[in-house]
């Protein structure tokens, strides 16, 4: 039974889910990172929100470690590439707490266009200040969206609603979806210079680090106020201070902070600015939905093999997930069978699909083939790390769909080129279920690979078949099944057997040594 571990204060629905779906699961949350390394050994999946640090050293204390669900959007807190390299799957979910957010950035505007959280303090403390906290309106003011994903495109609505105009800047914004989201496309200079209220929703990246510089925030307009409810970072806090401090900026929200938890800030205590503590998908409805979202999708890749929302690896849906299963399978035994045969460097990997394959997902077929071939190298490579290690190594990996009707009617090819040239293997599914070798270097063939096999090529002559079975015979190994295929009479021959029990090095010699034999390989499946 697979076991998750539930590393961040999460909704109780996802434990229910977790155990529902065949999934031991434990509830341990505040451990910090040492704390973490020393149990994260003994679990396969790991369930987070924002708290826990999936760095590279976790990840190396992880062995049986199969999947990294994140319930909610941001996955700046887990190391994905060596995710990936290790063969972990990250998932996140990226719808589960967009209202919730937007409605806090649009709640902090609020906030920030009539003081509240001032105004409150002040009425609290007995002042009655009613004269001090002059607010503004919101209608016809322009709120300037950087990041118009899910939530910015969320926020751009309850804005519009509220009779604001609304410009965004989004590099992949099309004209099209501007036009459907009724915002104005601008540049960050147009944006800068025209809005009243600006608020962030892109995440944390190279191009995104430091939006509102210094510099930038020079460019707004005098009296702009700032909102913040995606990631710490975005904004130049110190230069955010100053920009407070002079009156350029007339205020700024912030949810979330560079370093987090924030319990000191140089923008703690100055007027105009409000914060919360990474509250934006705090609402009962999101925590709800991204608990079971993540539970749902961490026990179906568990259990089922199904992936949903994952950040490091095609998604297959719940429905092509049962379709391609019998696929990996079969692509996994040809990527292993081709990297046992060559001998030479491989260069190149060409993966066809033909028939009803030519329908399906390559990206995962391609995955597992990878993952067969270089499991060879080593027994930690698997369908998410496999596309990554064959980067890594310069494999040129080709992907190739075939309209046409071949003689079966679902059909994998794998061809690999070495410097001597390129060789390729095929195989099919038998009832859509059973793998099935079809062809070997050209030649036709029905195998299952399956267990110990000895592949033997050498030239069609009468007695061969009998030399060999004496010399397996002698070496006691017993064969299980027997698969005969030629270029030609009296050519050149394959021969693949099944047997009961490894092929030892002595027996693997003496067949080589056998008159006829061109060569021989002992294959693990
Ligand atoms: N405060 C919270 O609790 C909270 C909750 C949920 C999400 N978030 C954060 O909010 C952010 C947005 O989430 P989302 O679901 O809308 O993501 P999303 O991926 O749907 O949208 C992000 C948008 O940013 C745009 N973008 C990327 N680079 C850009 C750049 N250089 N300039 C301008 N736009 C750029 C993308 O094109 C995309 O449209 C994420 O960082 C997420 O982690 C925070
Ligand atoms: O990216 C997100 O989903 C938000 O930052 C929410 O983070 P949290 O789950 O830690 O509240």
């Amino acid at each position: 039974m697979p076991k998750v571990l539930i590393s961040d204060k999460m909704d109780p629905q996802a434990a229910r889910i977790f155990r529902e779906r065949g999934c031991e699961v434990d509830e341990i949350t505040g451990l910090d990172k040492a704390g973490l390394i020393a149990i994260i050994g003994q679990y396969d999946g790991l369930a987070i929100r924002s708290a826990t640090k999936v760095t590279a050293d976790v990840l190396a204390a992880a062995p049986n470690l199969k999947v990294v669900g994140r319930a909610g959007i941001g996955v700046d807190n887990v190391d994905i590439p060596a995710a990936s390299a290790k063969g972990v799957v990250v998932m996140n979910t990226p719808f589960g707490n967009s209202i919730t957010t937007a409605e806090h950035a649009i709640a902090l505007m609020f906030a920030l266009a009539r003081q509240i959280p001032e105004a409150d303090a002040s009425t609290q403390a007995g002042k009655w200040e009613k004269n001090r906290f002059m607010g503004v309106e919101l209608t016809n003011k322009t709120l300037g969206l950087i990041g118009a994903g899910n939530i910015g495109s969320i926020v751009a609505d309850r804005a519009l609603g509220l009779k604001m105009k609304v410009v965004a800047y989004d590099p992949f914004l099309t004209p099209e979806r501007a036009v459907e989201l009724g915002v104005e496309k601008a540049t960050l200079e147009e944006l800068l210079a025209k809005a009243d209220f600006i608020t962030l929703h892109t995440p944390l990246t190279d191009s995104t680090r430091n939006i509102l510089s210094a510099e930038n925030i020079a460019k707004c307009k005098p009296g702009v106020r700032i909102i913040n409810c995606a990631r710490g970072g975005l904004i130049d806090e110190v230069a955010l201070k100053a920009a407070l401090d002079s009156g350029h900026v007339a205020g700024a929200a912030l949810d979330v902070f560079v370093e987090e938890p924030a319990k000191a800030s140089p923008l703690f205590g100055t007027p105009n600015f409000i914060s919360t503590p990474h509250l934006g998908a705090s609402t009962s409805e999101a925590q709800v939905n991204v608990a079971l979202q993540v539970a749902e999708q961490m026990a179906d890749y568990l259990v089922n093999g199904g992936v949903t929302n994952a950040l490091n690896i095609p998604s297959l849906s719940a429905e092509e997930a049962p379709k391609i299963k019998p696929y990996l399978g079969l692509a996994e035994k040809l990527g292993a069978l081709v990297g046992q045969l060559e001998s030479d460097p491989i260069q190149g990997i060409a993966v066809e699909l033909e028939g009803a394959a030519a329908d399906l997902n390559a990206k995962p077929i391609t995955g597992a083939v990878l993952a067969g071939l270089m499991r060879v190298y080593s027994d930690t490579v698997n369908m998410v790390n496999a596309p990554y290690l064959a980067k890594e190594r310069g494999l040129d990996v080709r992907e190739v769909r075939h309209d046409r009707e071949g003689d079966y009617h679902t059909l994998v090819r794998v061809t690999v080129t070495t410097a001597e040239g390129e060789r390729s293997v095929a195989g099919t599914l038998f009832g859509d279920a059973a793998p099935r070798l079809v062809e070997l270097h050209g030649i036709r063939m029905e195998a299952d690979l399956d267990g110990y096999m000895l592949f033997i090529v050498n030239e069609d002559a009468p007695g061969f078949i009998g030399r060999i079975g004496s010399a397996l015979g002698e070496a006691d190994v017993n064969i299980g099944t027997f698969h005969l295929g030629r270029r030609s009479t009296r050519g050149e021959a394959a021969l693949l057997l099944s047997v009961d029990t490894p092929v030892p090095e002595p027996l693997l010699w003496s067949v080589c040594n056998l008159p006829g034999v061109k060569r021989a390989k002992a294959l693990r499946f």
